[in-house]
């Protein structure tokens, strides 16, 4: 990757096939022949995330001349990703990635590895039939927490979901994630090809085998026999992904132009560092994916509970609590001591706690560690992505914790005061007085509950779907009321001051 620490002003190159050869030596770019790279991977959900990671892996390793048959195929099945498609489609599949260090340095580098792109909605067949190829031996995820579909009180696929009762109509055309997997399996099978690798990458505890259970579960309600055949046959790799990928801002857009002389319709920004680890489990092969970097190895499940129970429940800890002091990103709230406290102890005295041995892992340098990155001024982490959906972010990964260390003894009062924070927060005005946007797909839910609460303390913890049994028990709704009583009468710092008061004393 190429580097620039002294910009200068000049006429911005539109990025395109055609065109980056003659960008700026400092952007880096494929060295590779992108007209020998086919397709091996369809990828759904080319958000920010896929493009700053998976994305960025693939071309390290055409770069190195490996894994041309390994190229990506990028699909939008949602009619938000038109914007997505087509600026990526007139870019011929090029983007450029921004990787902003802690002291205001960037590189920026051109990705050549998604070749195609497909729009679901404007032709379903296309999409079935790029995943039924031979050539495709891996379809991939990053359709976020919600896009599985579990029922949270179940934990079972969701099959009164709309869109999916619409796909199991007999002889509907595909409009979800599962109606189009599933149909390439079926004609796959049909048609004696072997199955492809299901790999989901999102930040999921047991990615990979949610994944297996919902896609089973959908096809089980098609055709019991392929459902049986999708057990037995496909591999669904668990792993633990990491790289703190905020949402492209207009500013980025502007200063790759600025300083790159790169003009990129969605550009990606991202911070430094990057983990994978990853299940060597594939149905069909994959790409060496040990030669970009990527851990491969035979159980997950400890670095993905390291990863979700310290690092992302972590945005958790910080997000409302920041937000309702008036703090705006995550960098800004993780250079305030007060708040570095407080996520330390949570990390050190009810994450870690909780987890099993990590292989290879110092956990006391990898706390310390991911303050450093929350703290990186130049990534621009919005609290507000951070705060968006979290009926999909607290139950995976905040709850199992506190469950733990209810049911072991152990500290619960830090987590007691995140959940009270998410509960002041949805009731959608700071401390400042100004509105908050709440997001998140049961918004009116959240932000019903949290409005009950002047009369019944209790009325955020008392939605089962989100926090299981919490509300029954003693301890945890003791701590968390005497939290959410604090954030009302004294205010989300003042709260913070009086529990670092209380643990310096003792
Ligand atoms: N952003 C990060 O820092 C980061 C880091 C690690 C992992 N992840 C994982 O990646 C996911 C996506 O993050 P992102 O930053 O790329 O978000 P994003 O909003 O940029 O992209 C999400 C993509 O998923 C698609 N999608 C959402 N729901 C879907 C559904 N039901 N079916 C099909 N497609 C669907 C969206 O249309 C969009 O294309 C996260 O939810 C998380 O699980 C993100
Ligand atoms: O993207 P989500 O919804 O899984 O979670 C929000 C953040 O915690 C997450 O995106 C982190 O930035 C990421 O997991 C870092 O690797």
């Amino acid at each position: 990757m190429t580097t620039t620490d002294a910009p200068t002003a000049r006429t911005p190159i539109s990025l395109s096939q055609s065109t980056y050869a003659a960008l700026p030596p400092e952007v880096g770019r494929p060295a590779y022949d992108r007209a020998k790279v086919t397709v091996g991977i369809v990828h759904f959900g080319v958000g920010g995330f896929h493009r700053a990671h998976q994305a960025m892996y693939v071309d390290h390793l055409l770069n190195n001349g490996l894994a041309l048959d390994w190229g990506i195929c990028g699909v939008g099945a949602l009619p938000q990703d038109r914007r997505i498609v087509d600026t990526l489609t007139e870019q011929d599949g090029l983007y450029t990635l921004v990787v902003k260090h802690p002291d205001g340095h960037r590189e920026a580098r051109v990705i050549g590895s998604i070749v195609e792109m497909m729009f679901a909605p404007d032709d379903p067949r296309a999409v079935v039939d790029r995943l039924a190829d031979p050539r495709t031996r891996i379809v991939s995820l990053t359709i976020t927490e919600g896009g599985y579909v579990v029922n949270q009180v179940t934990g079972e696929f969701d099959a009164a979901d709309e869109a999916i009762r619409a796909d199991l109509v007999e002889g509907a055309t595909p409009r979800t994630v599962f109606g189009y997997v599933v149909a390439a399996l079926a004609a796959r099978r049909e048609s004696g090809v072997p199955p492809f690798t299901v790999m989901s990458c999102d930040n999921l505890p047991g990615n990979g085998d949610v994944a297996r259970r919902m896609m089973t579960a959908f096809a089980r309600l098609k055709d019991p026999s392929l459902a049986d055949w999708m057990d037995e046959h496909v591999a669904f790799p668990n792993c633990m992904v990491d790289r703190i990928t905020p949402v492209t801002a207009e500013e980025d857009i502007d200063r790759l132009a600025e300083e790159f002389g790169v003009e990129d319709g969605w550009p990606v920004v991202c911070e430094p560092f990057t983990q994978w680890v990853l299940e060597d489990h594939f149905t069909d092969g994959r790409p060496p994916l040990e030669e970009a970097g990527v851990q491969l190895v035979p159980d997950v499940v400890p670095y993905e509970l390291m990863k979700l129970r310290l690092l992302n429940a972590s945005h958790q800890a910080l997000c409302y609590l920041g937000y309702l002091s008036g703090y705006r990103y995550a960098h800004d709230v993780c250079q305030d001591p007060l708040f570095v406290d407080f996520l330390l102890g949570y990390m050190e005295h009810e994450g870690s706690p909780t987890l099993p041995e990590v292989p290879g892992v110092d956990l006391g340098a990898y706390r310390h560690e991911l303050i450093e990155r929350f703290a990186n001024p130049e990534v621009r982490d919005t609290l507000a992505r951070l705060c968006a959906e979290s009926s999909d972010r607290i139950p995976k990964w905040l709850v199992p914790v506190i469950n733990r260390n209810l049911a072991g003894g152990g500290e619960i009062d830090r987590s007691a005061l995140v959940v009270a924070s998410w509960a002041r927060y949805a009731e959608g005005t700071d401390e400042q007085g100004d509105p908050i946007e709440v997001v998140d797909r049961i918004r009116d839910r959240v932000m019903a509950a949290a409005a009950r609460q002047e009369s019944d303390p209790l009325s955020f913890l008392r939605d089962r779907d989100l926090f299981g049994d919490l509300v029954d028990d003693d301890r945890f709704t003791a701590s968390y009321l005497a939290a959410l009583e604090s954030l009302h009468t004294r205010g989300a710092r003042a709260t913070l001051e009086a529990w670092e008061a209380k643990t310096a004393r003792g």
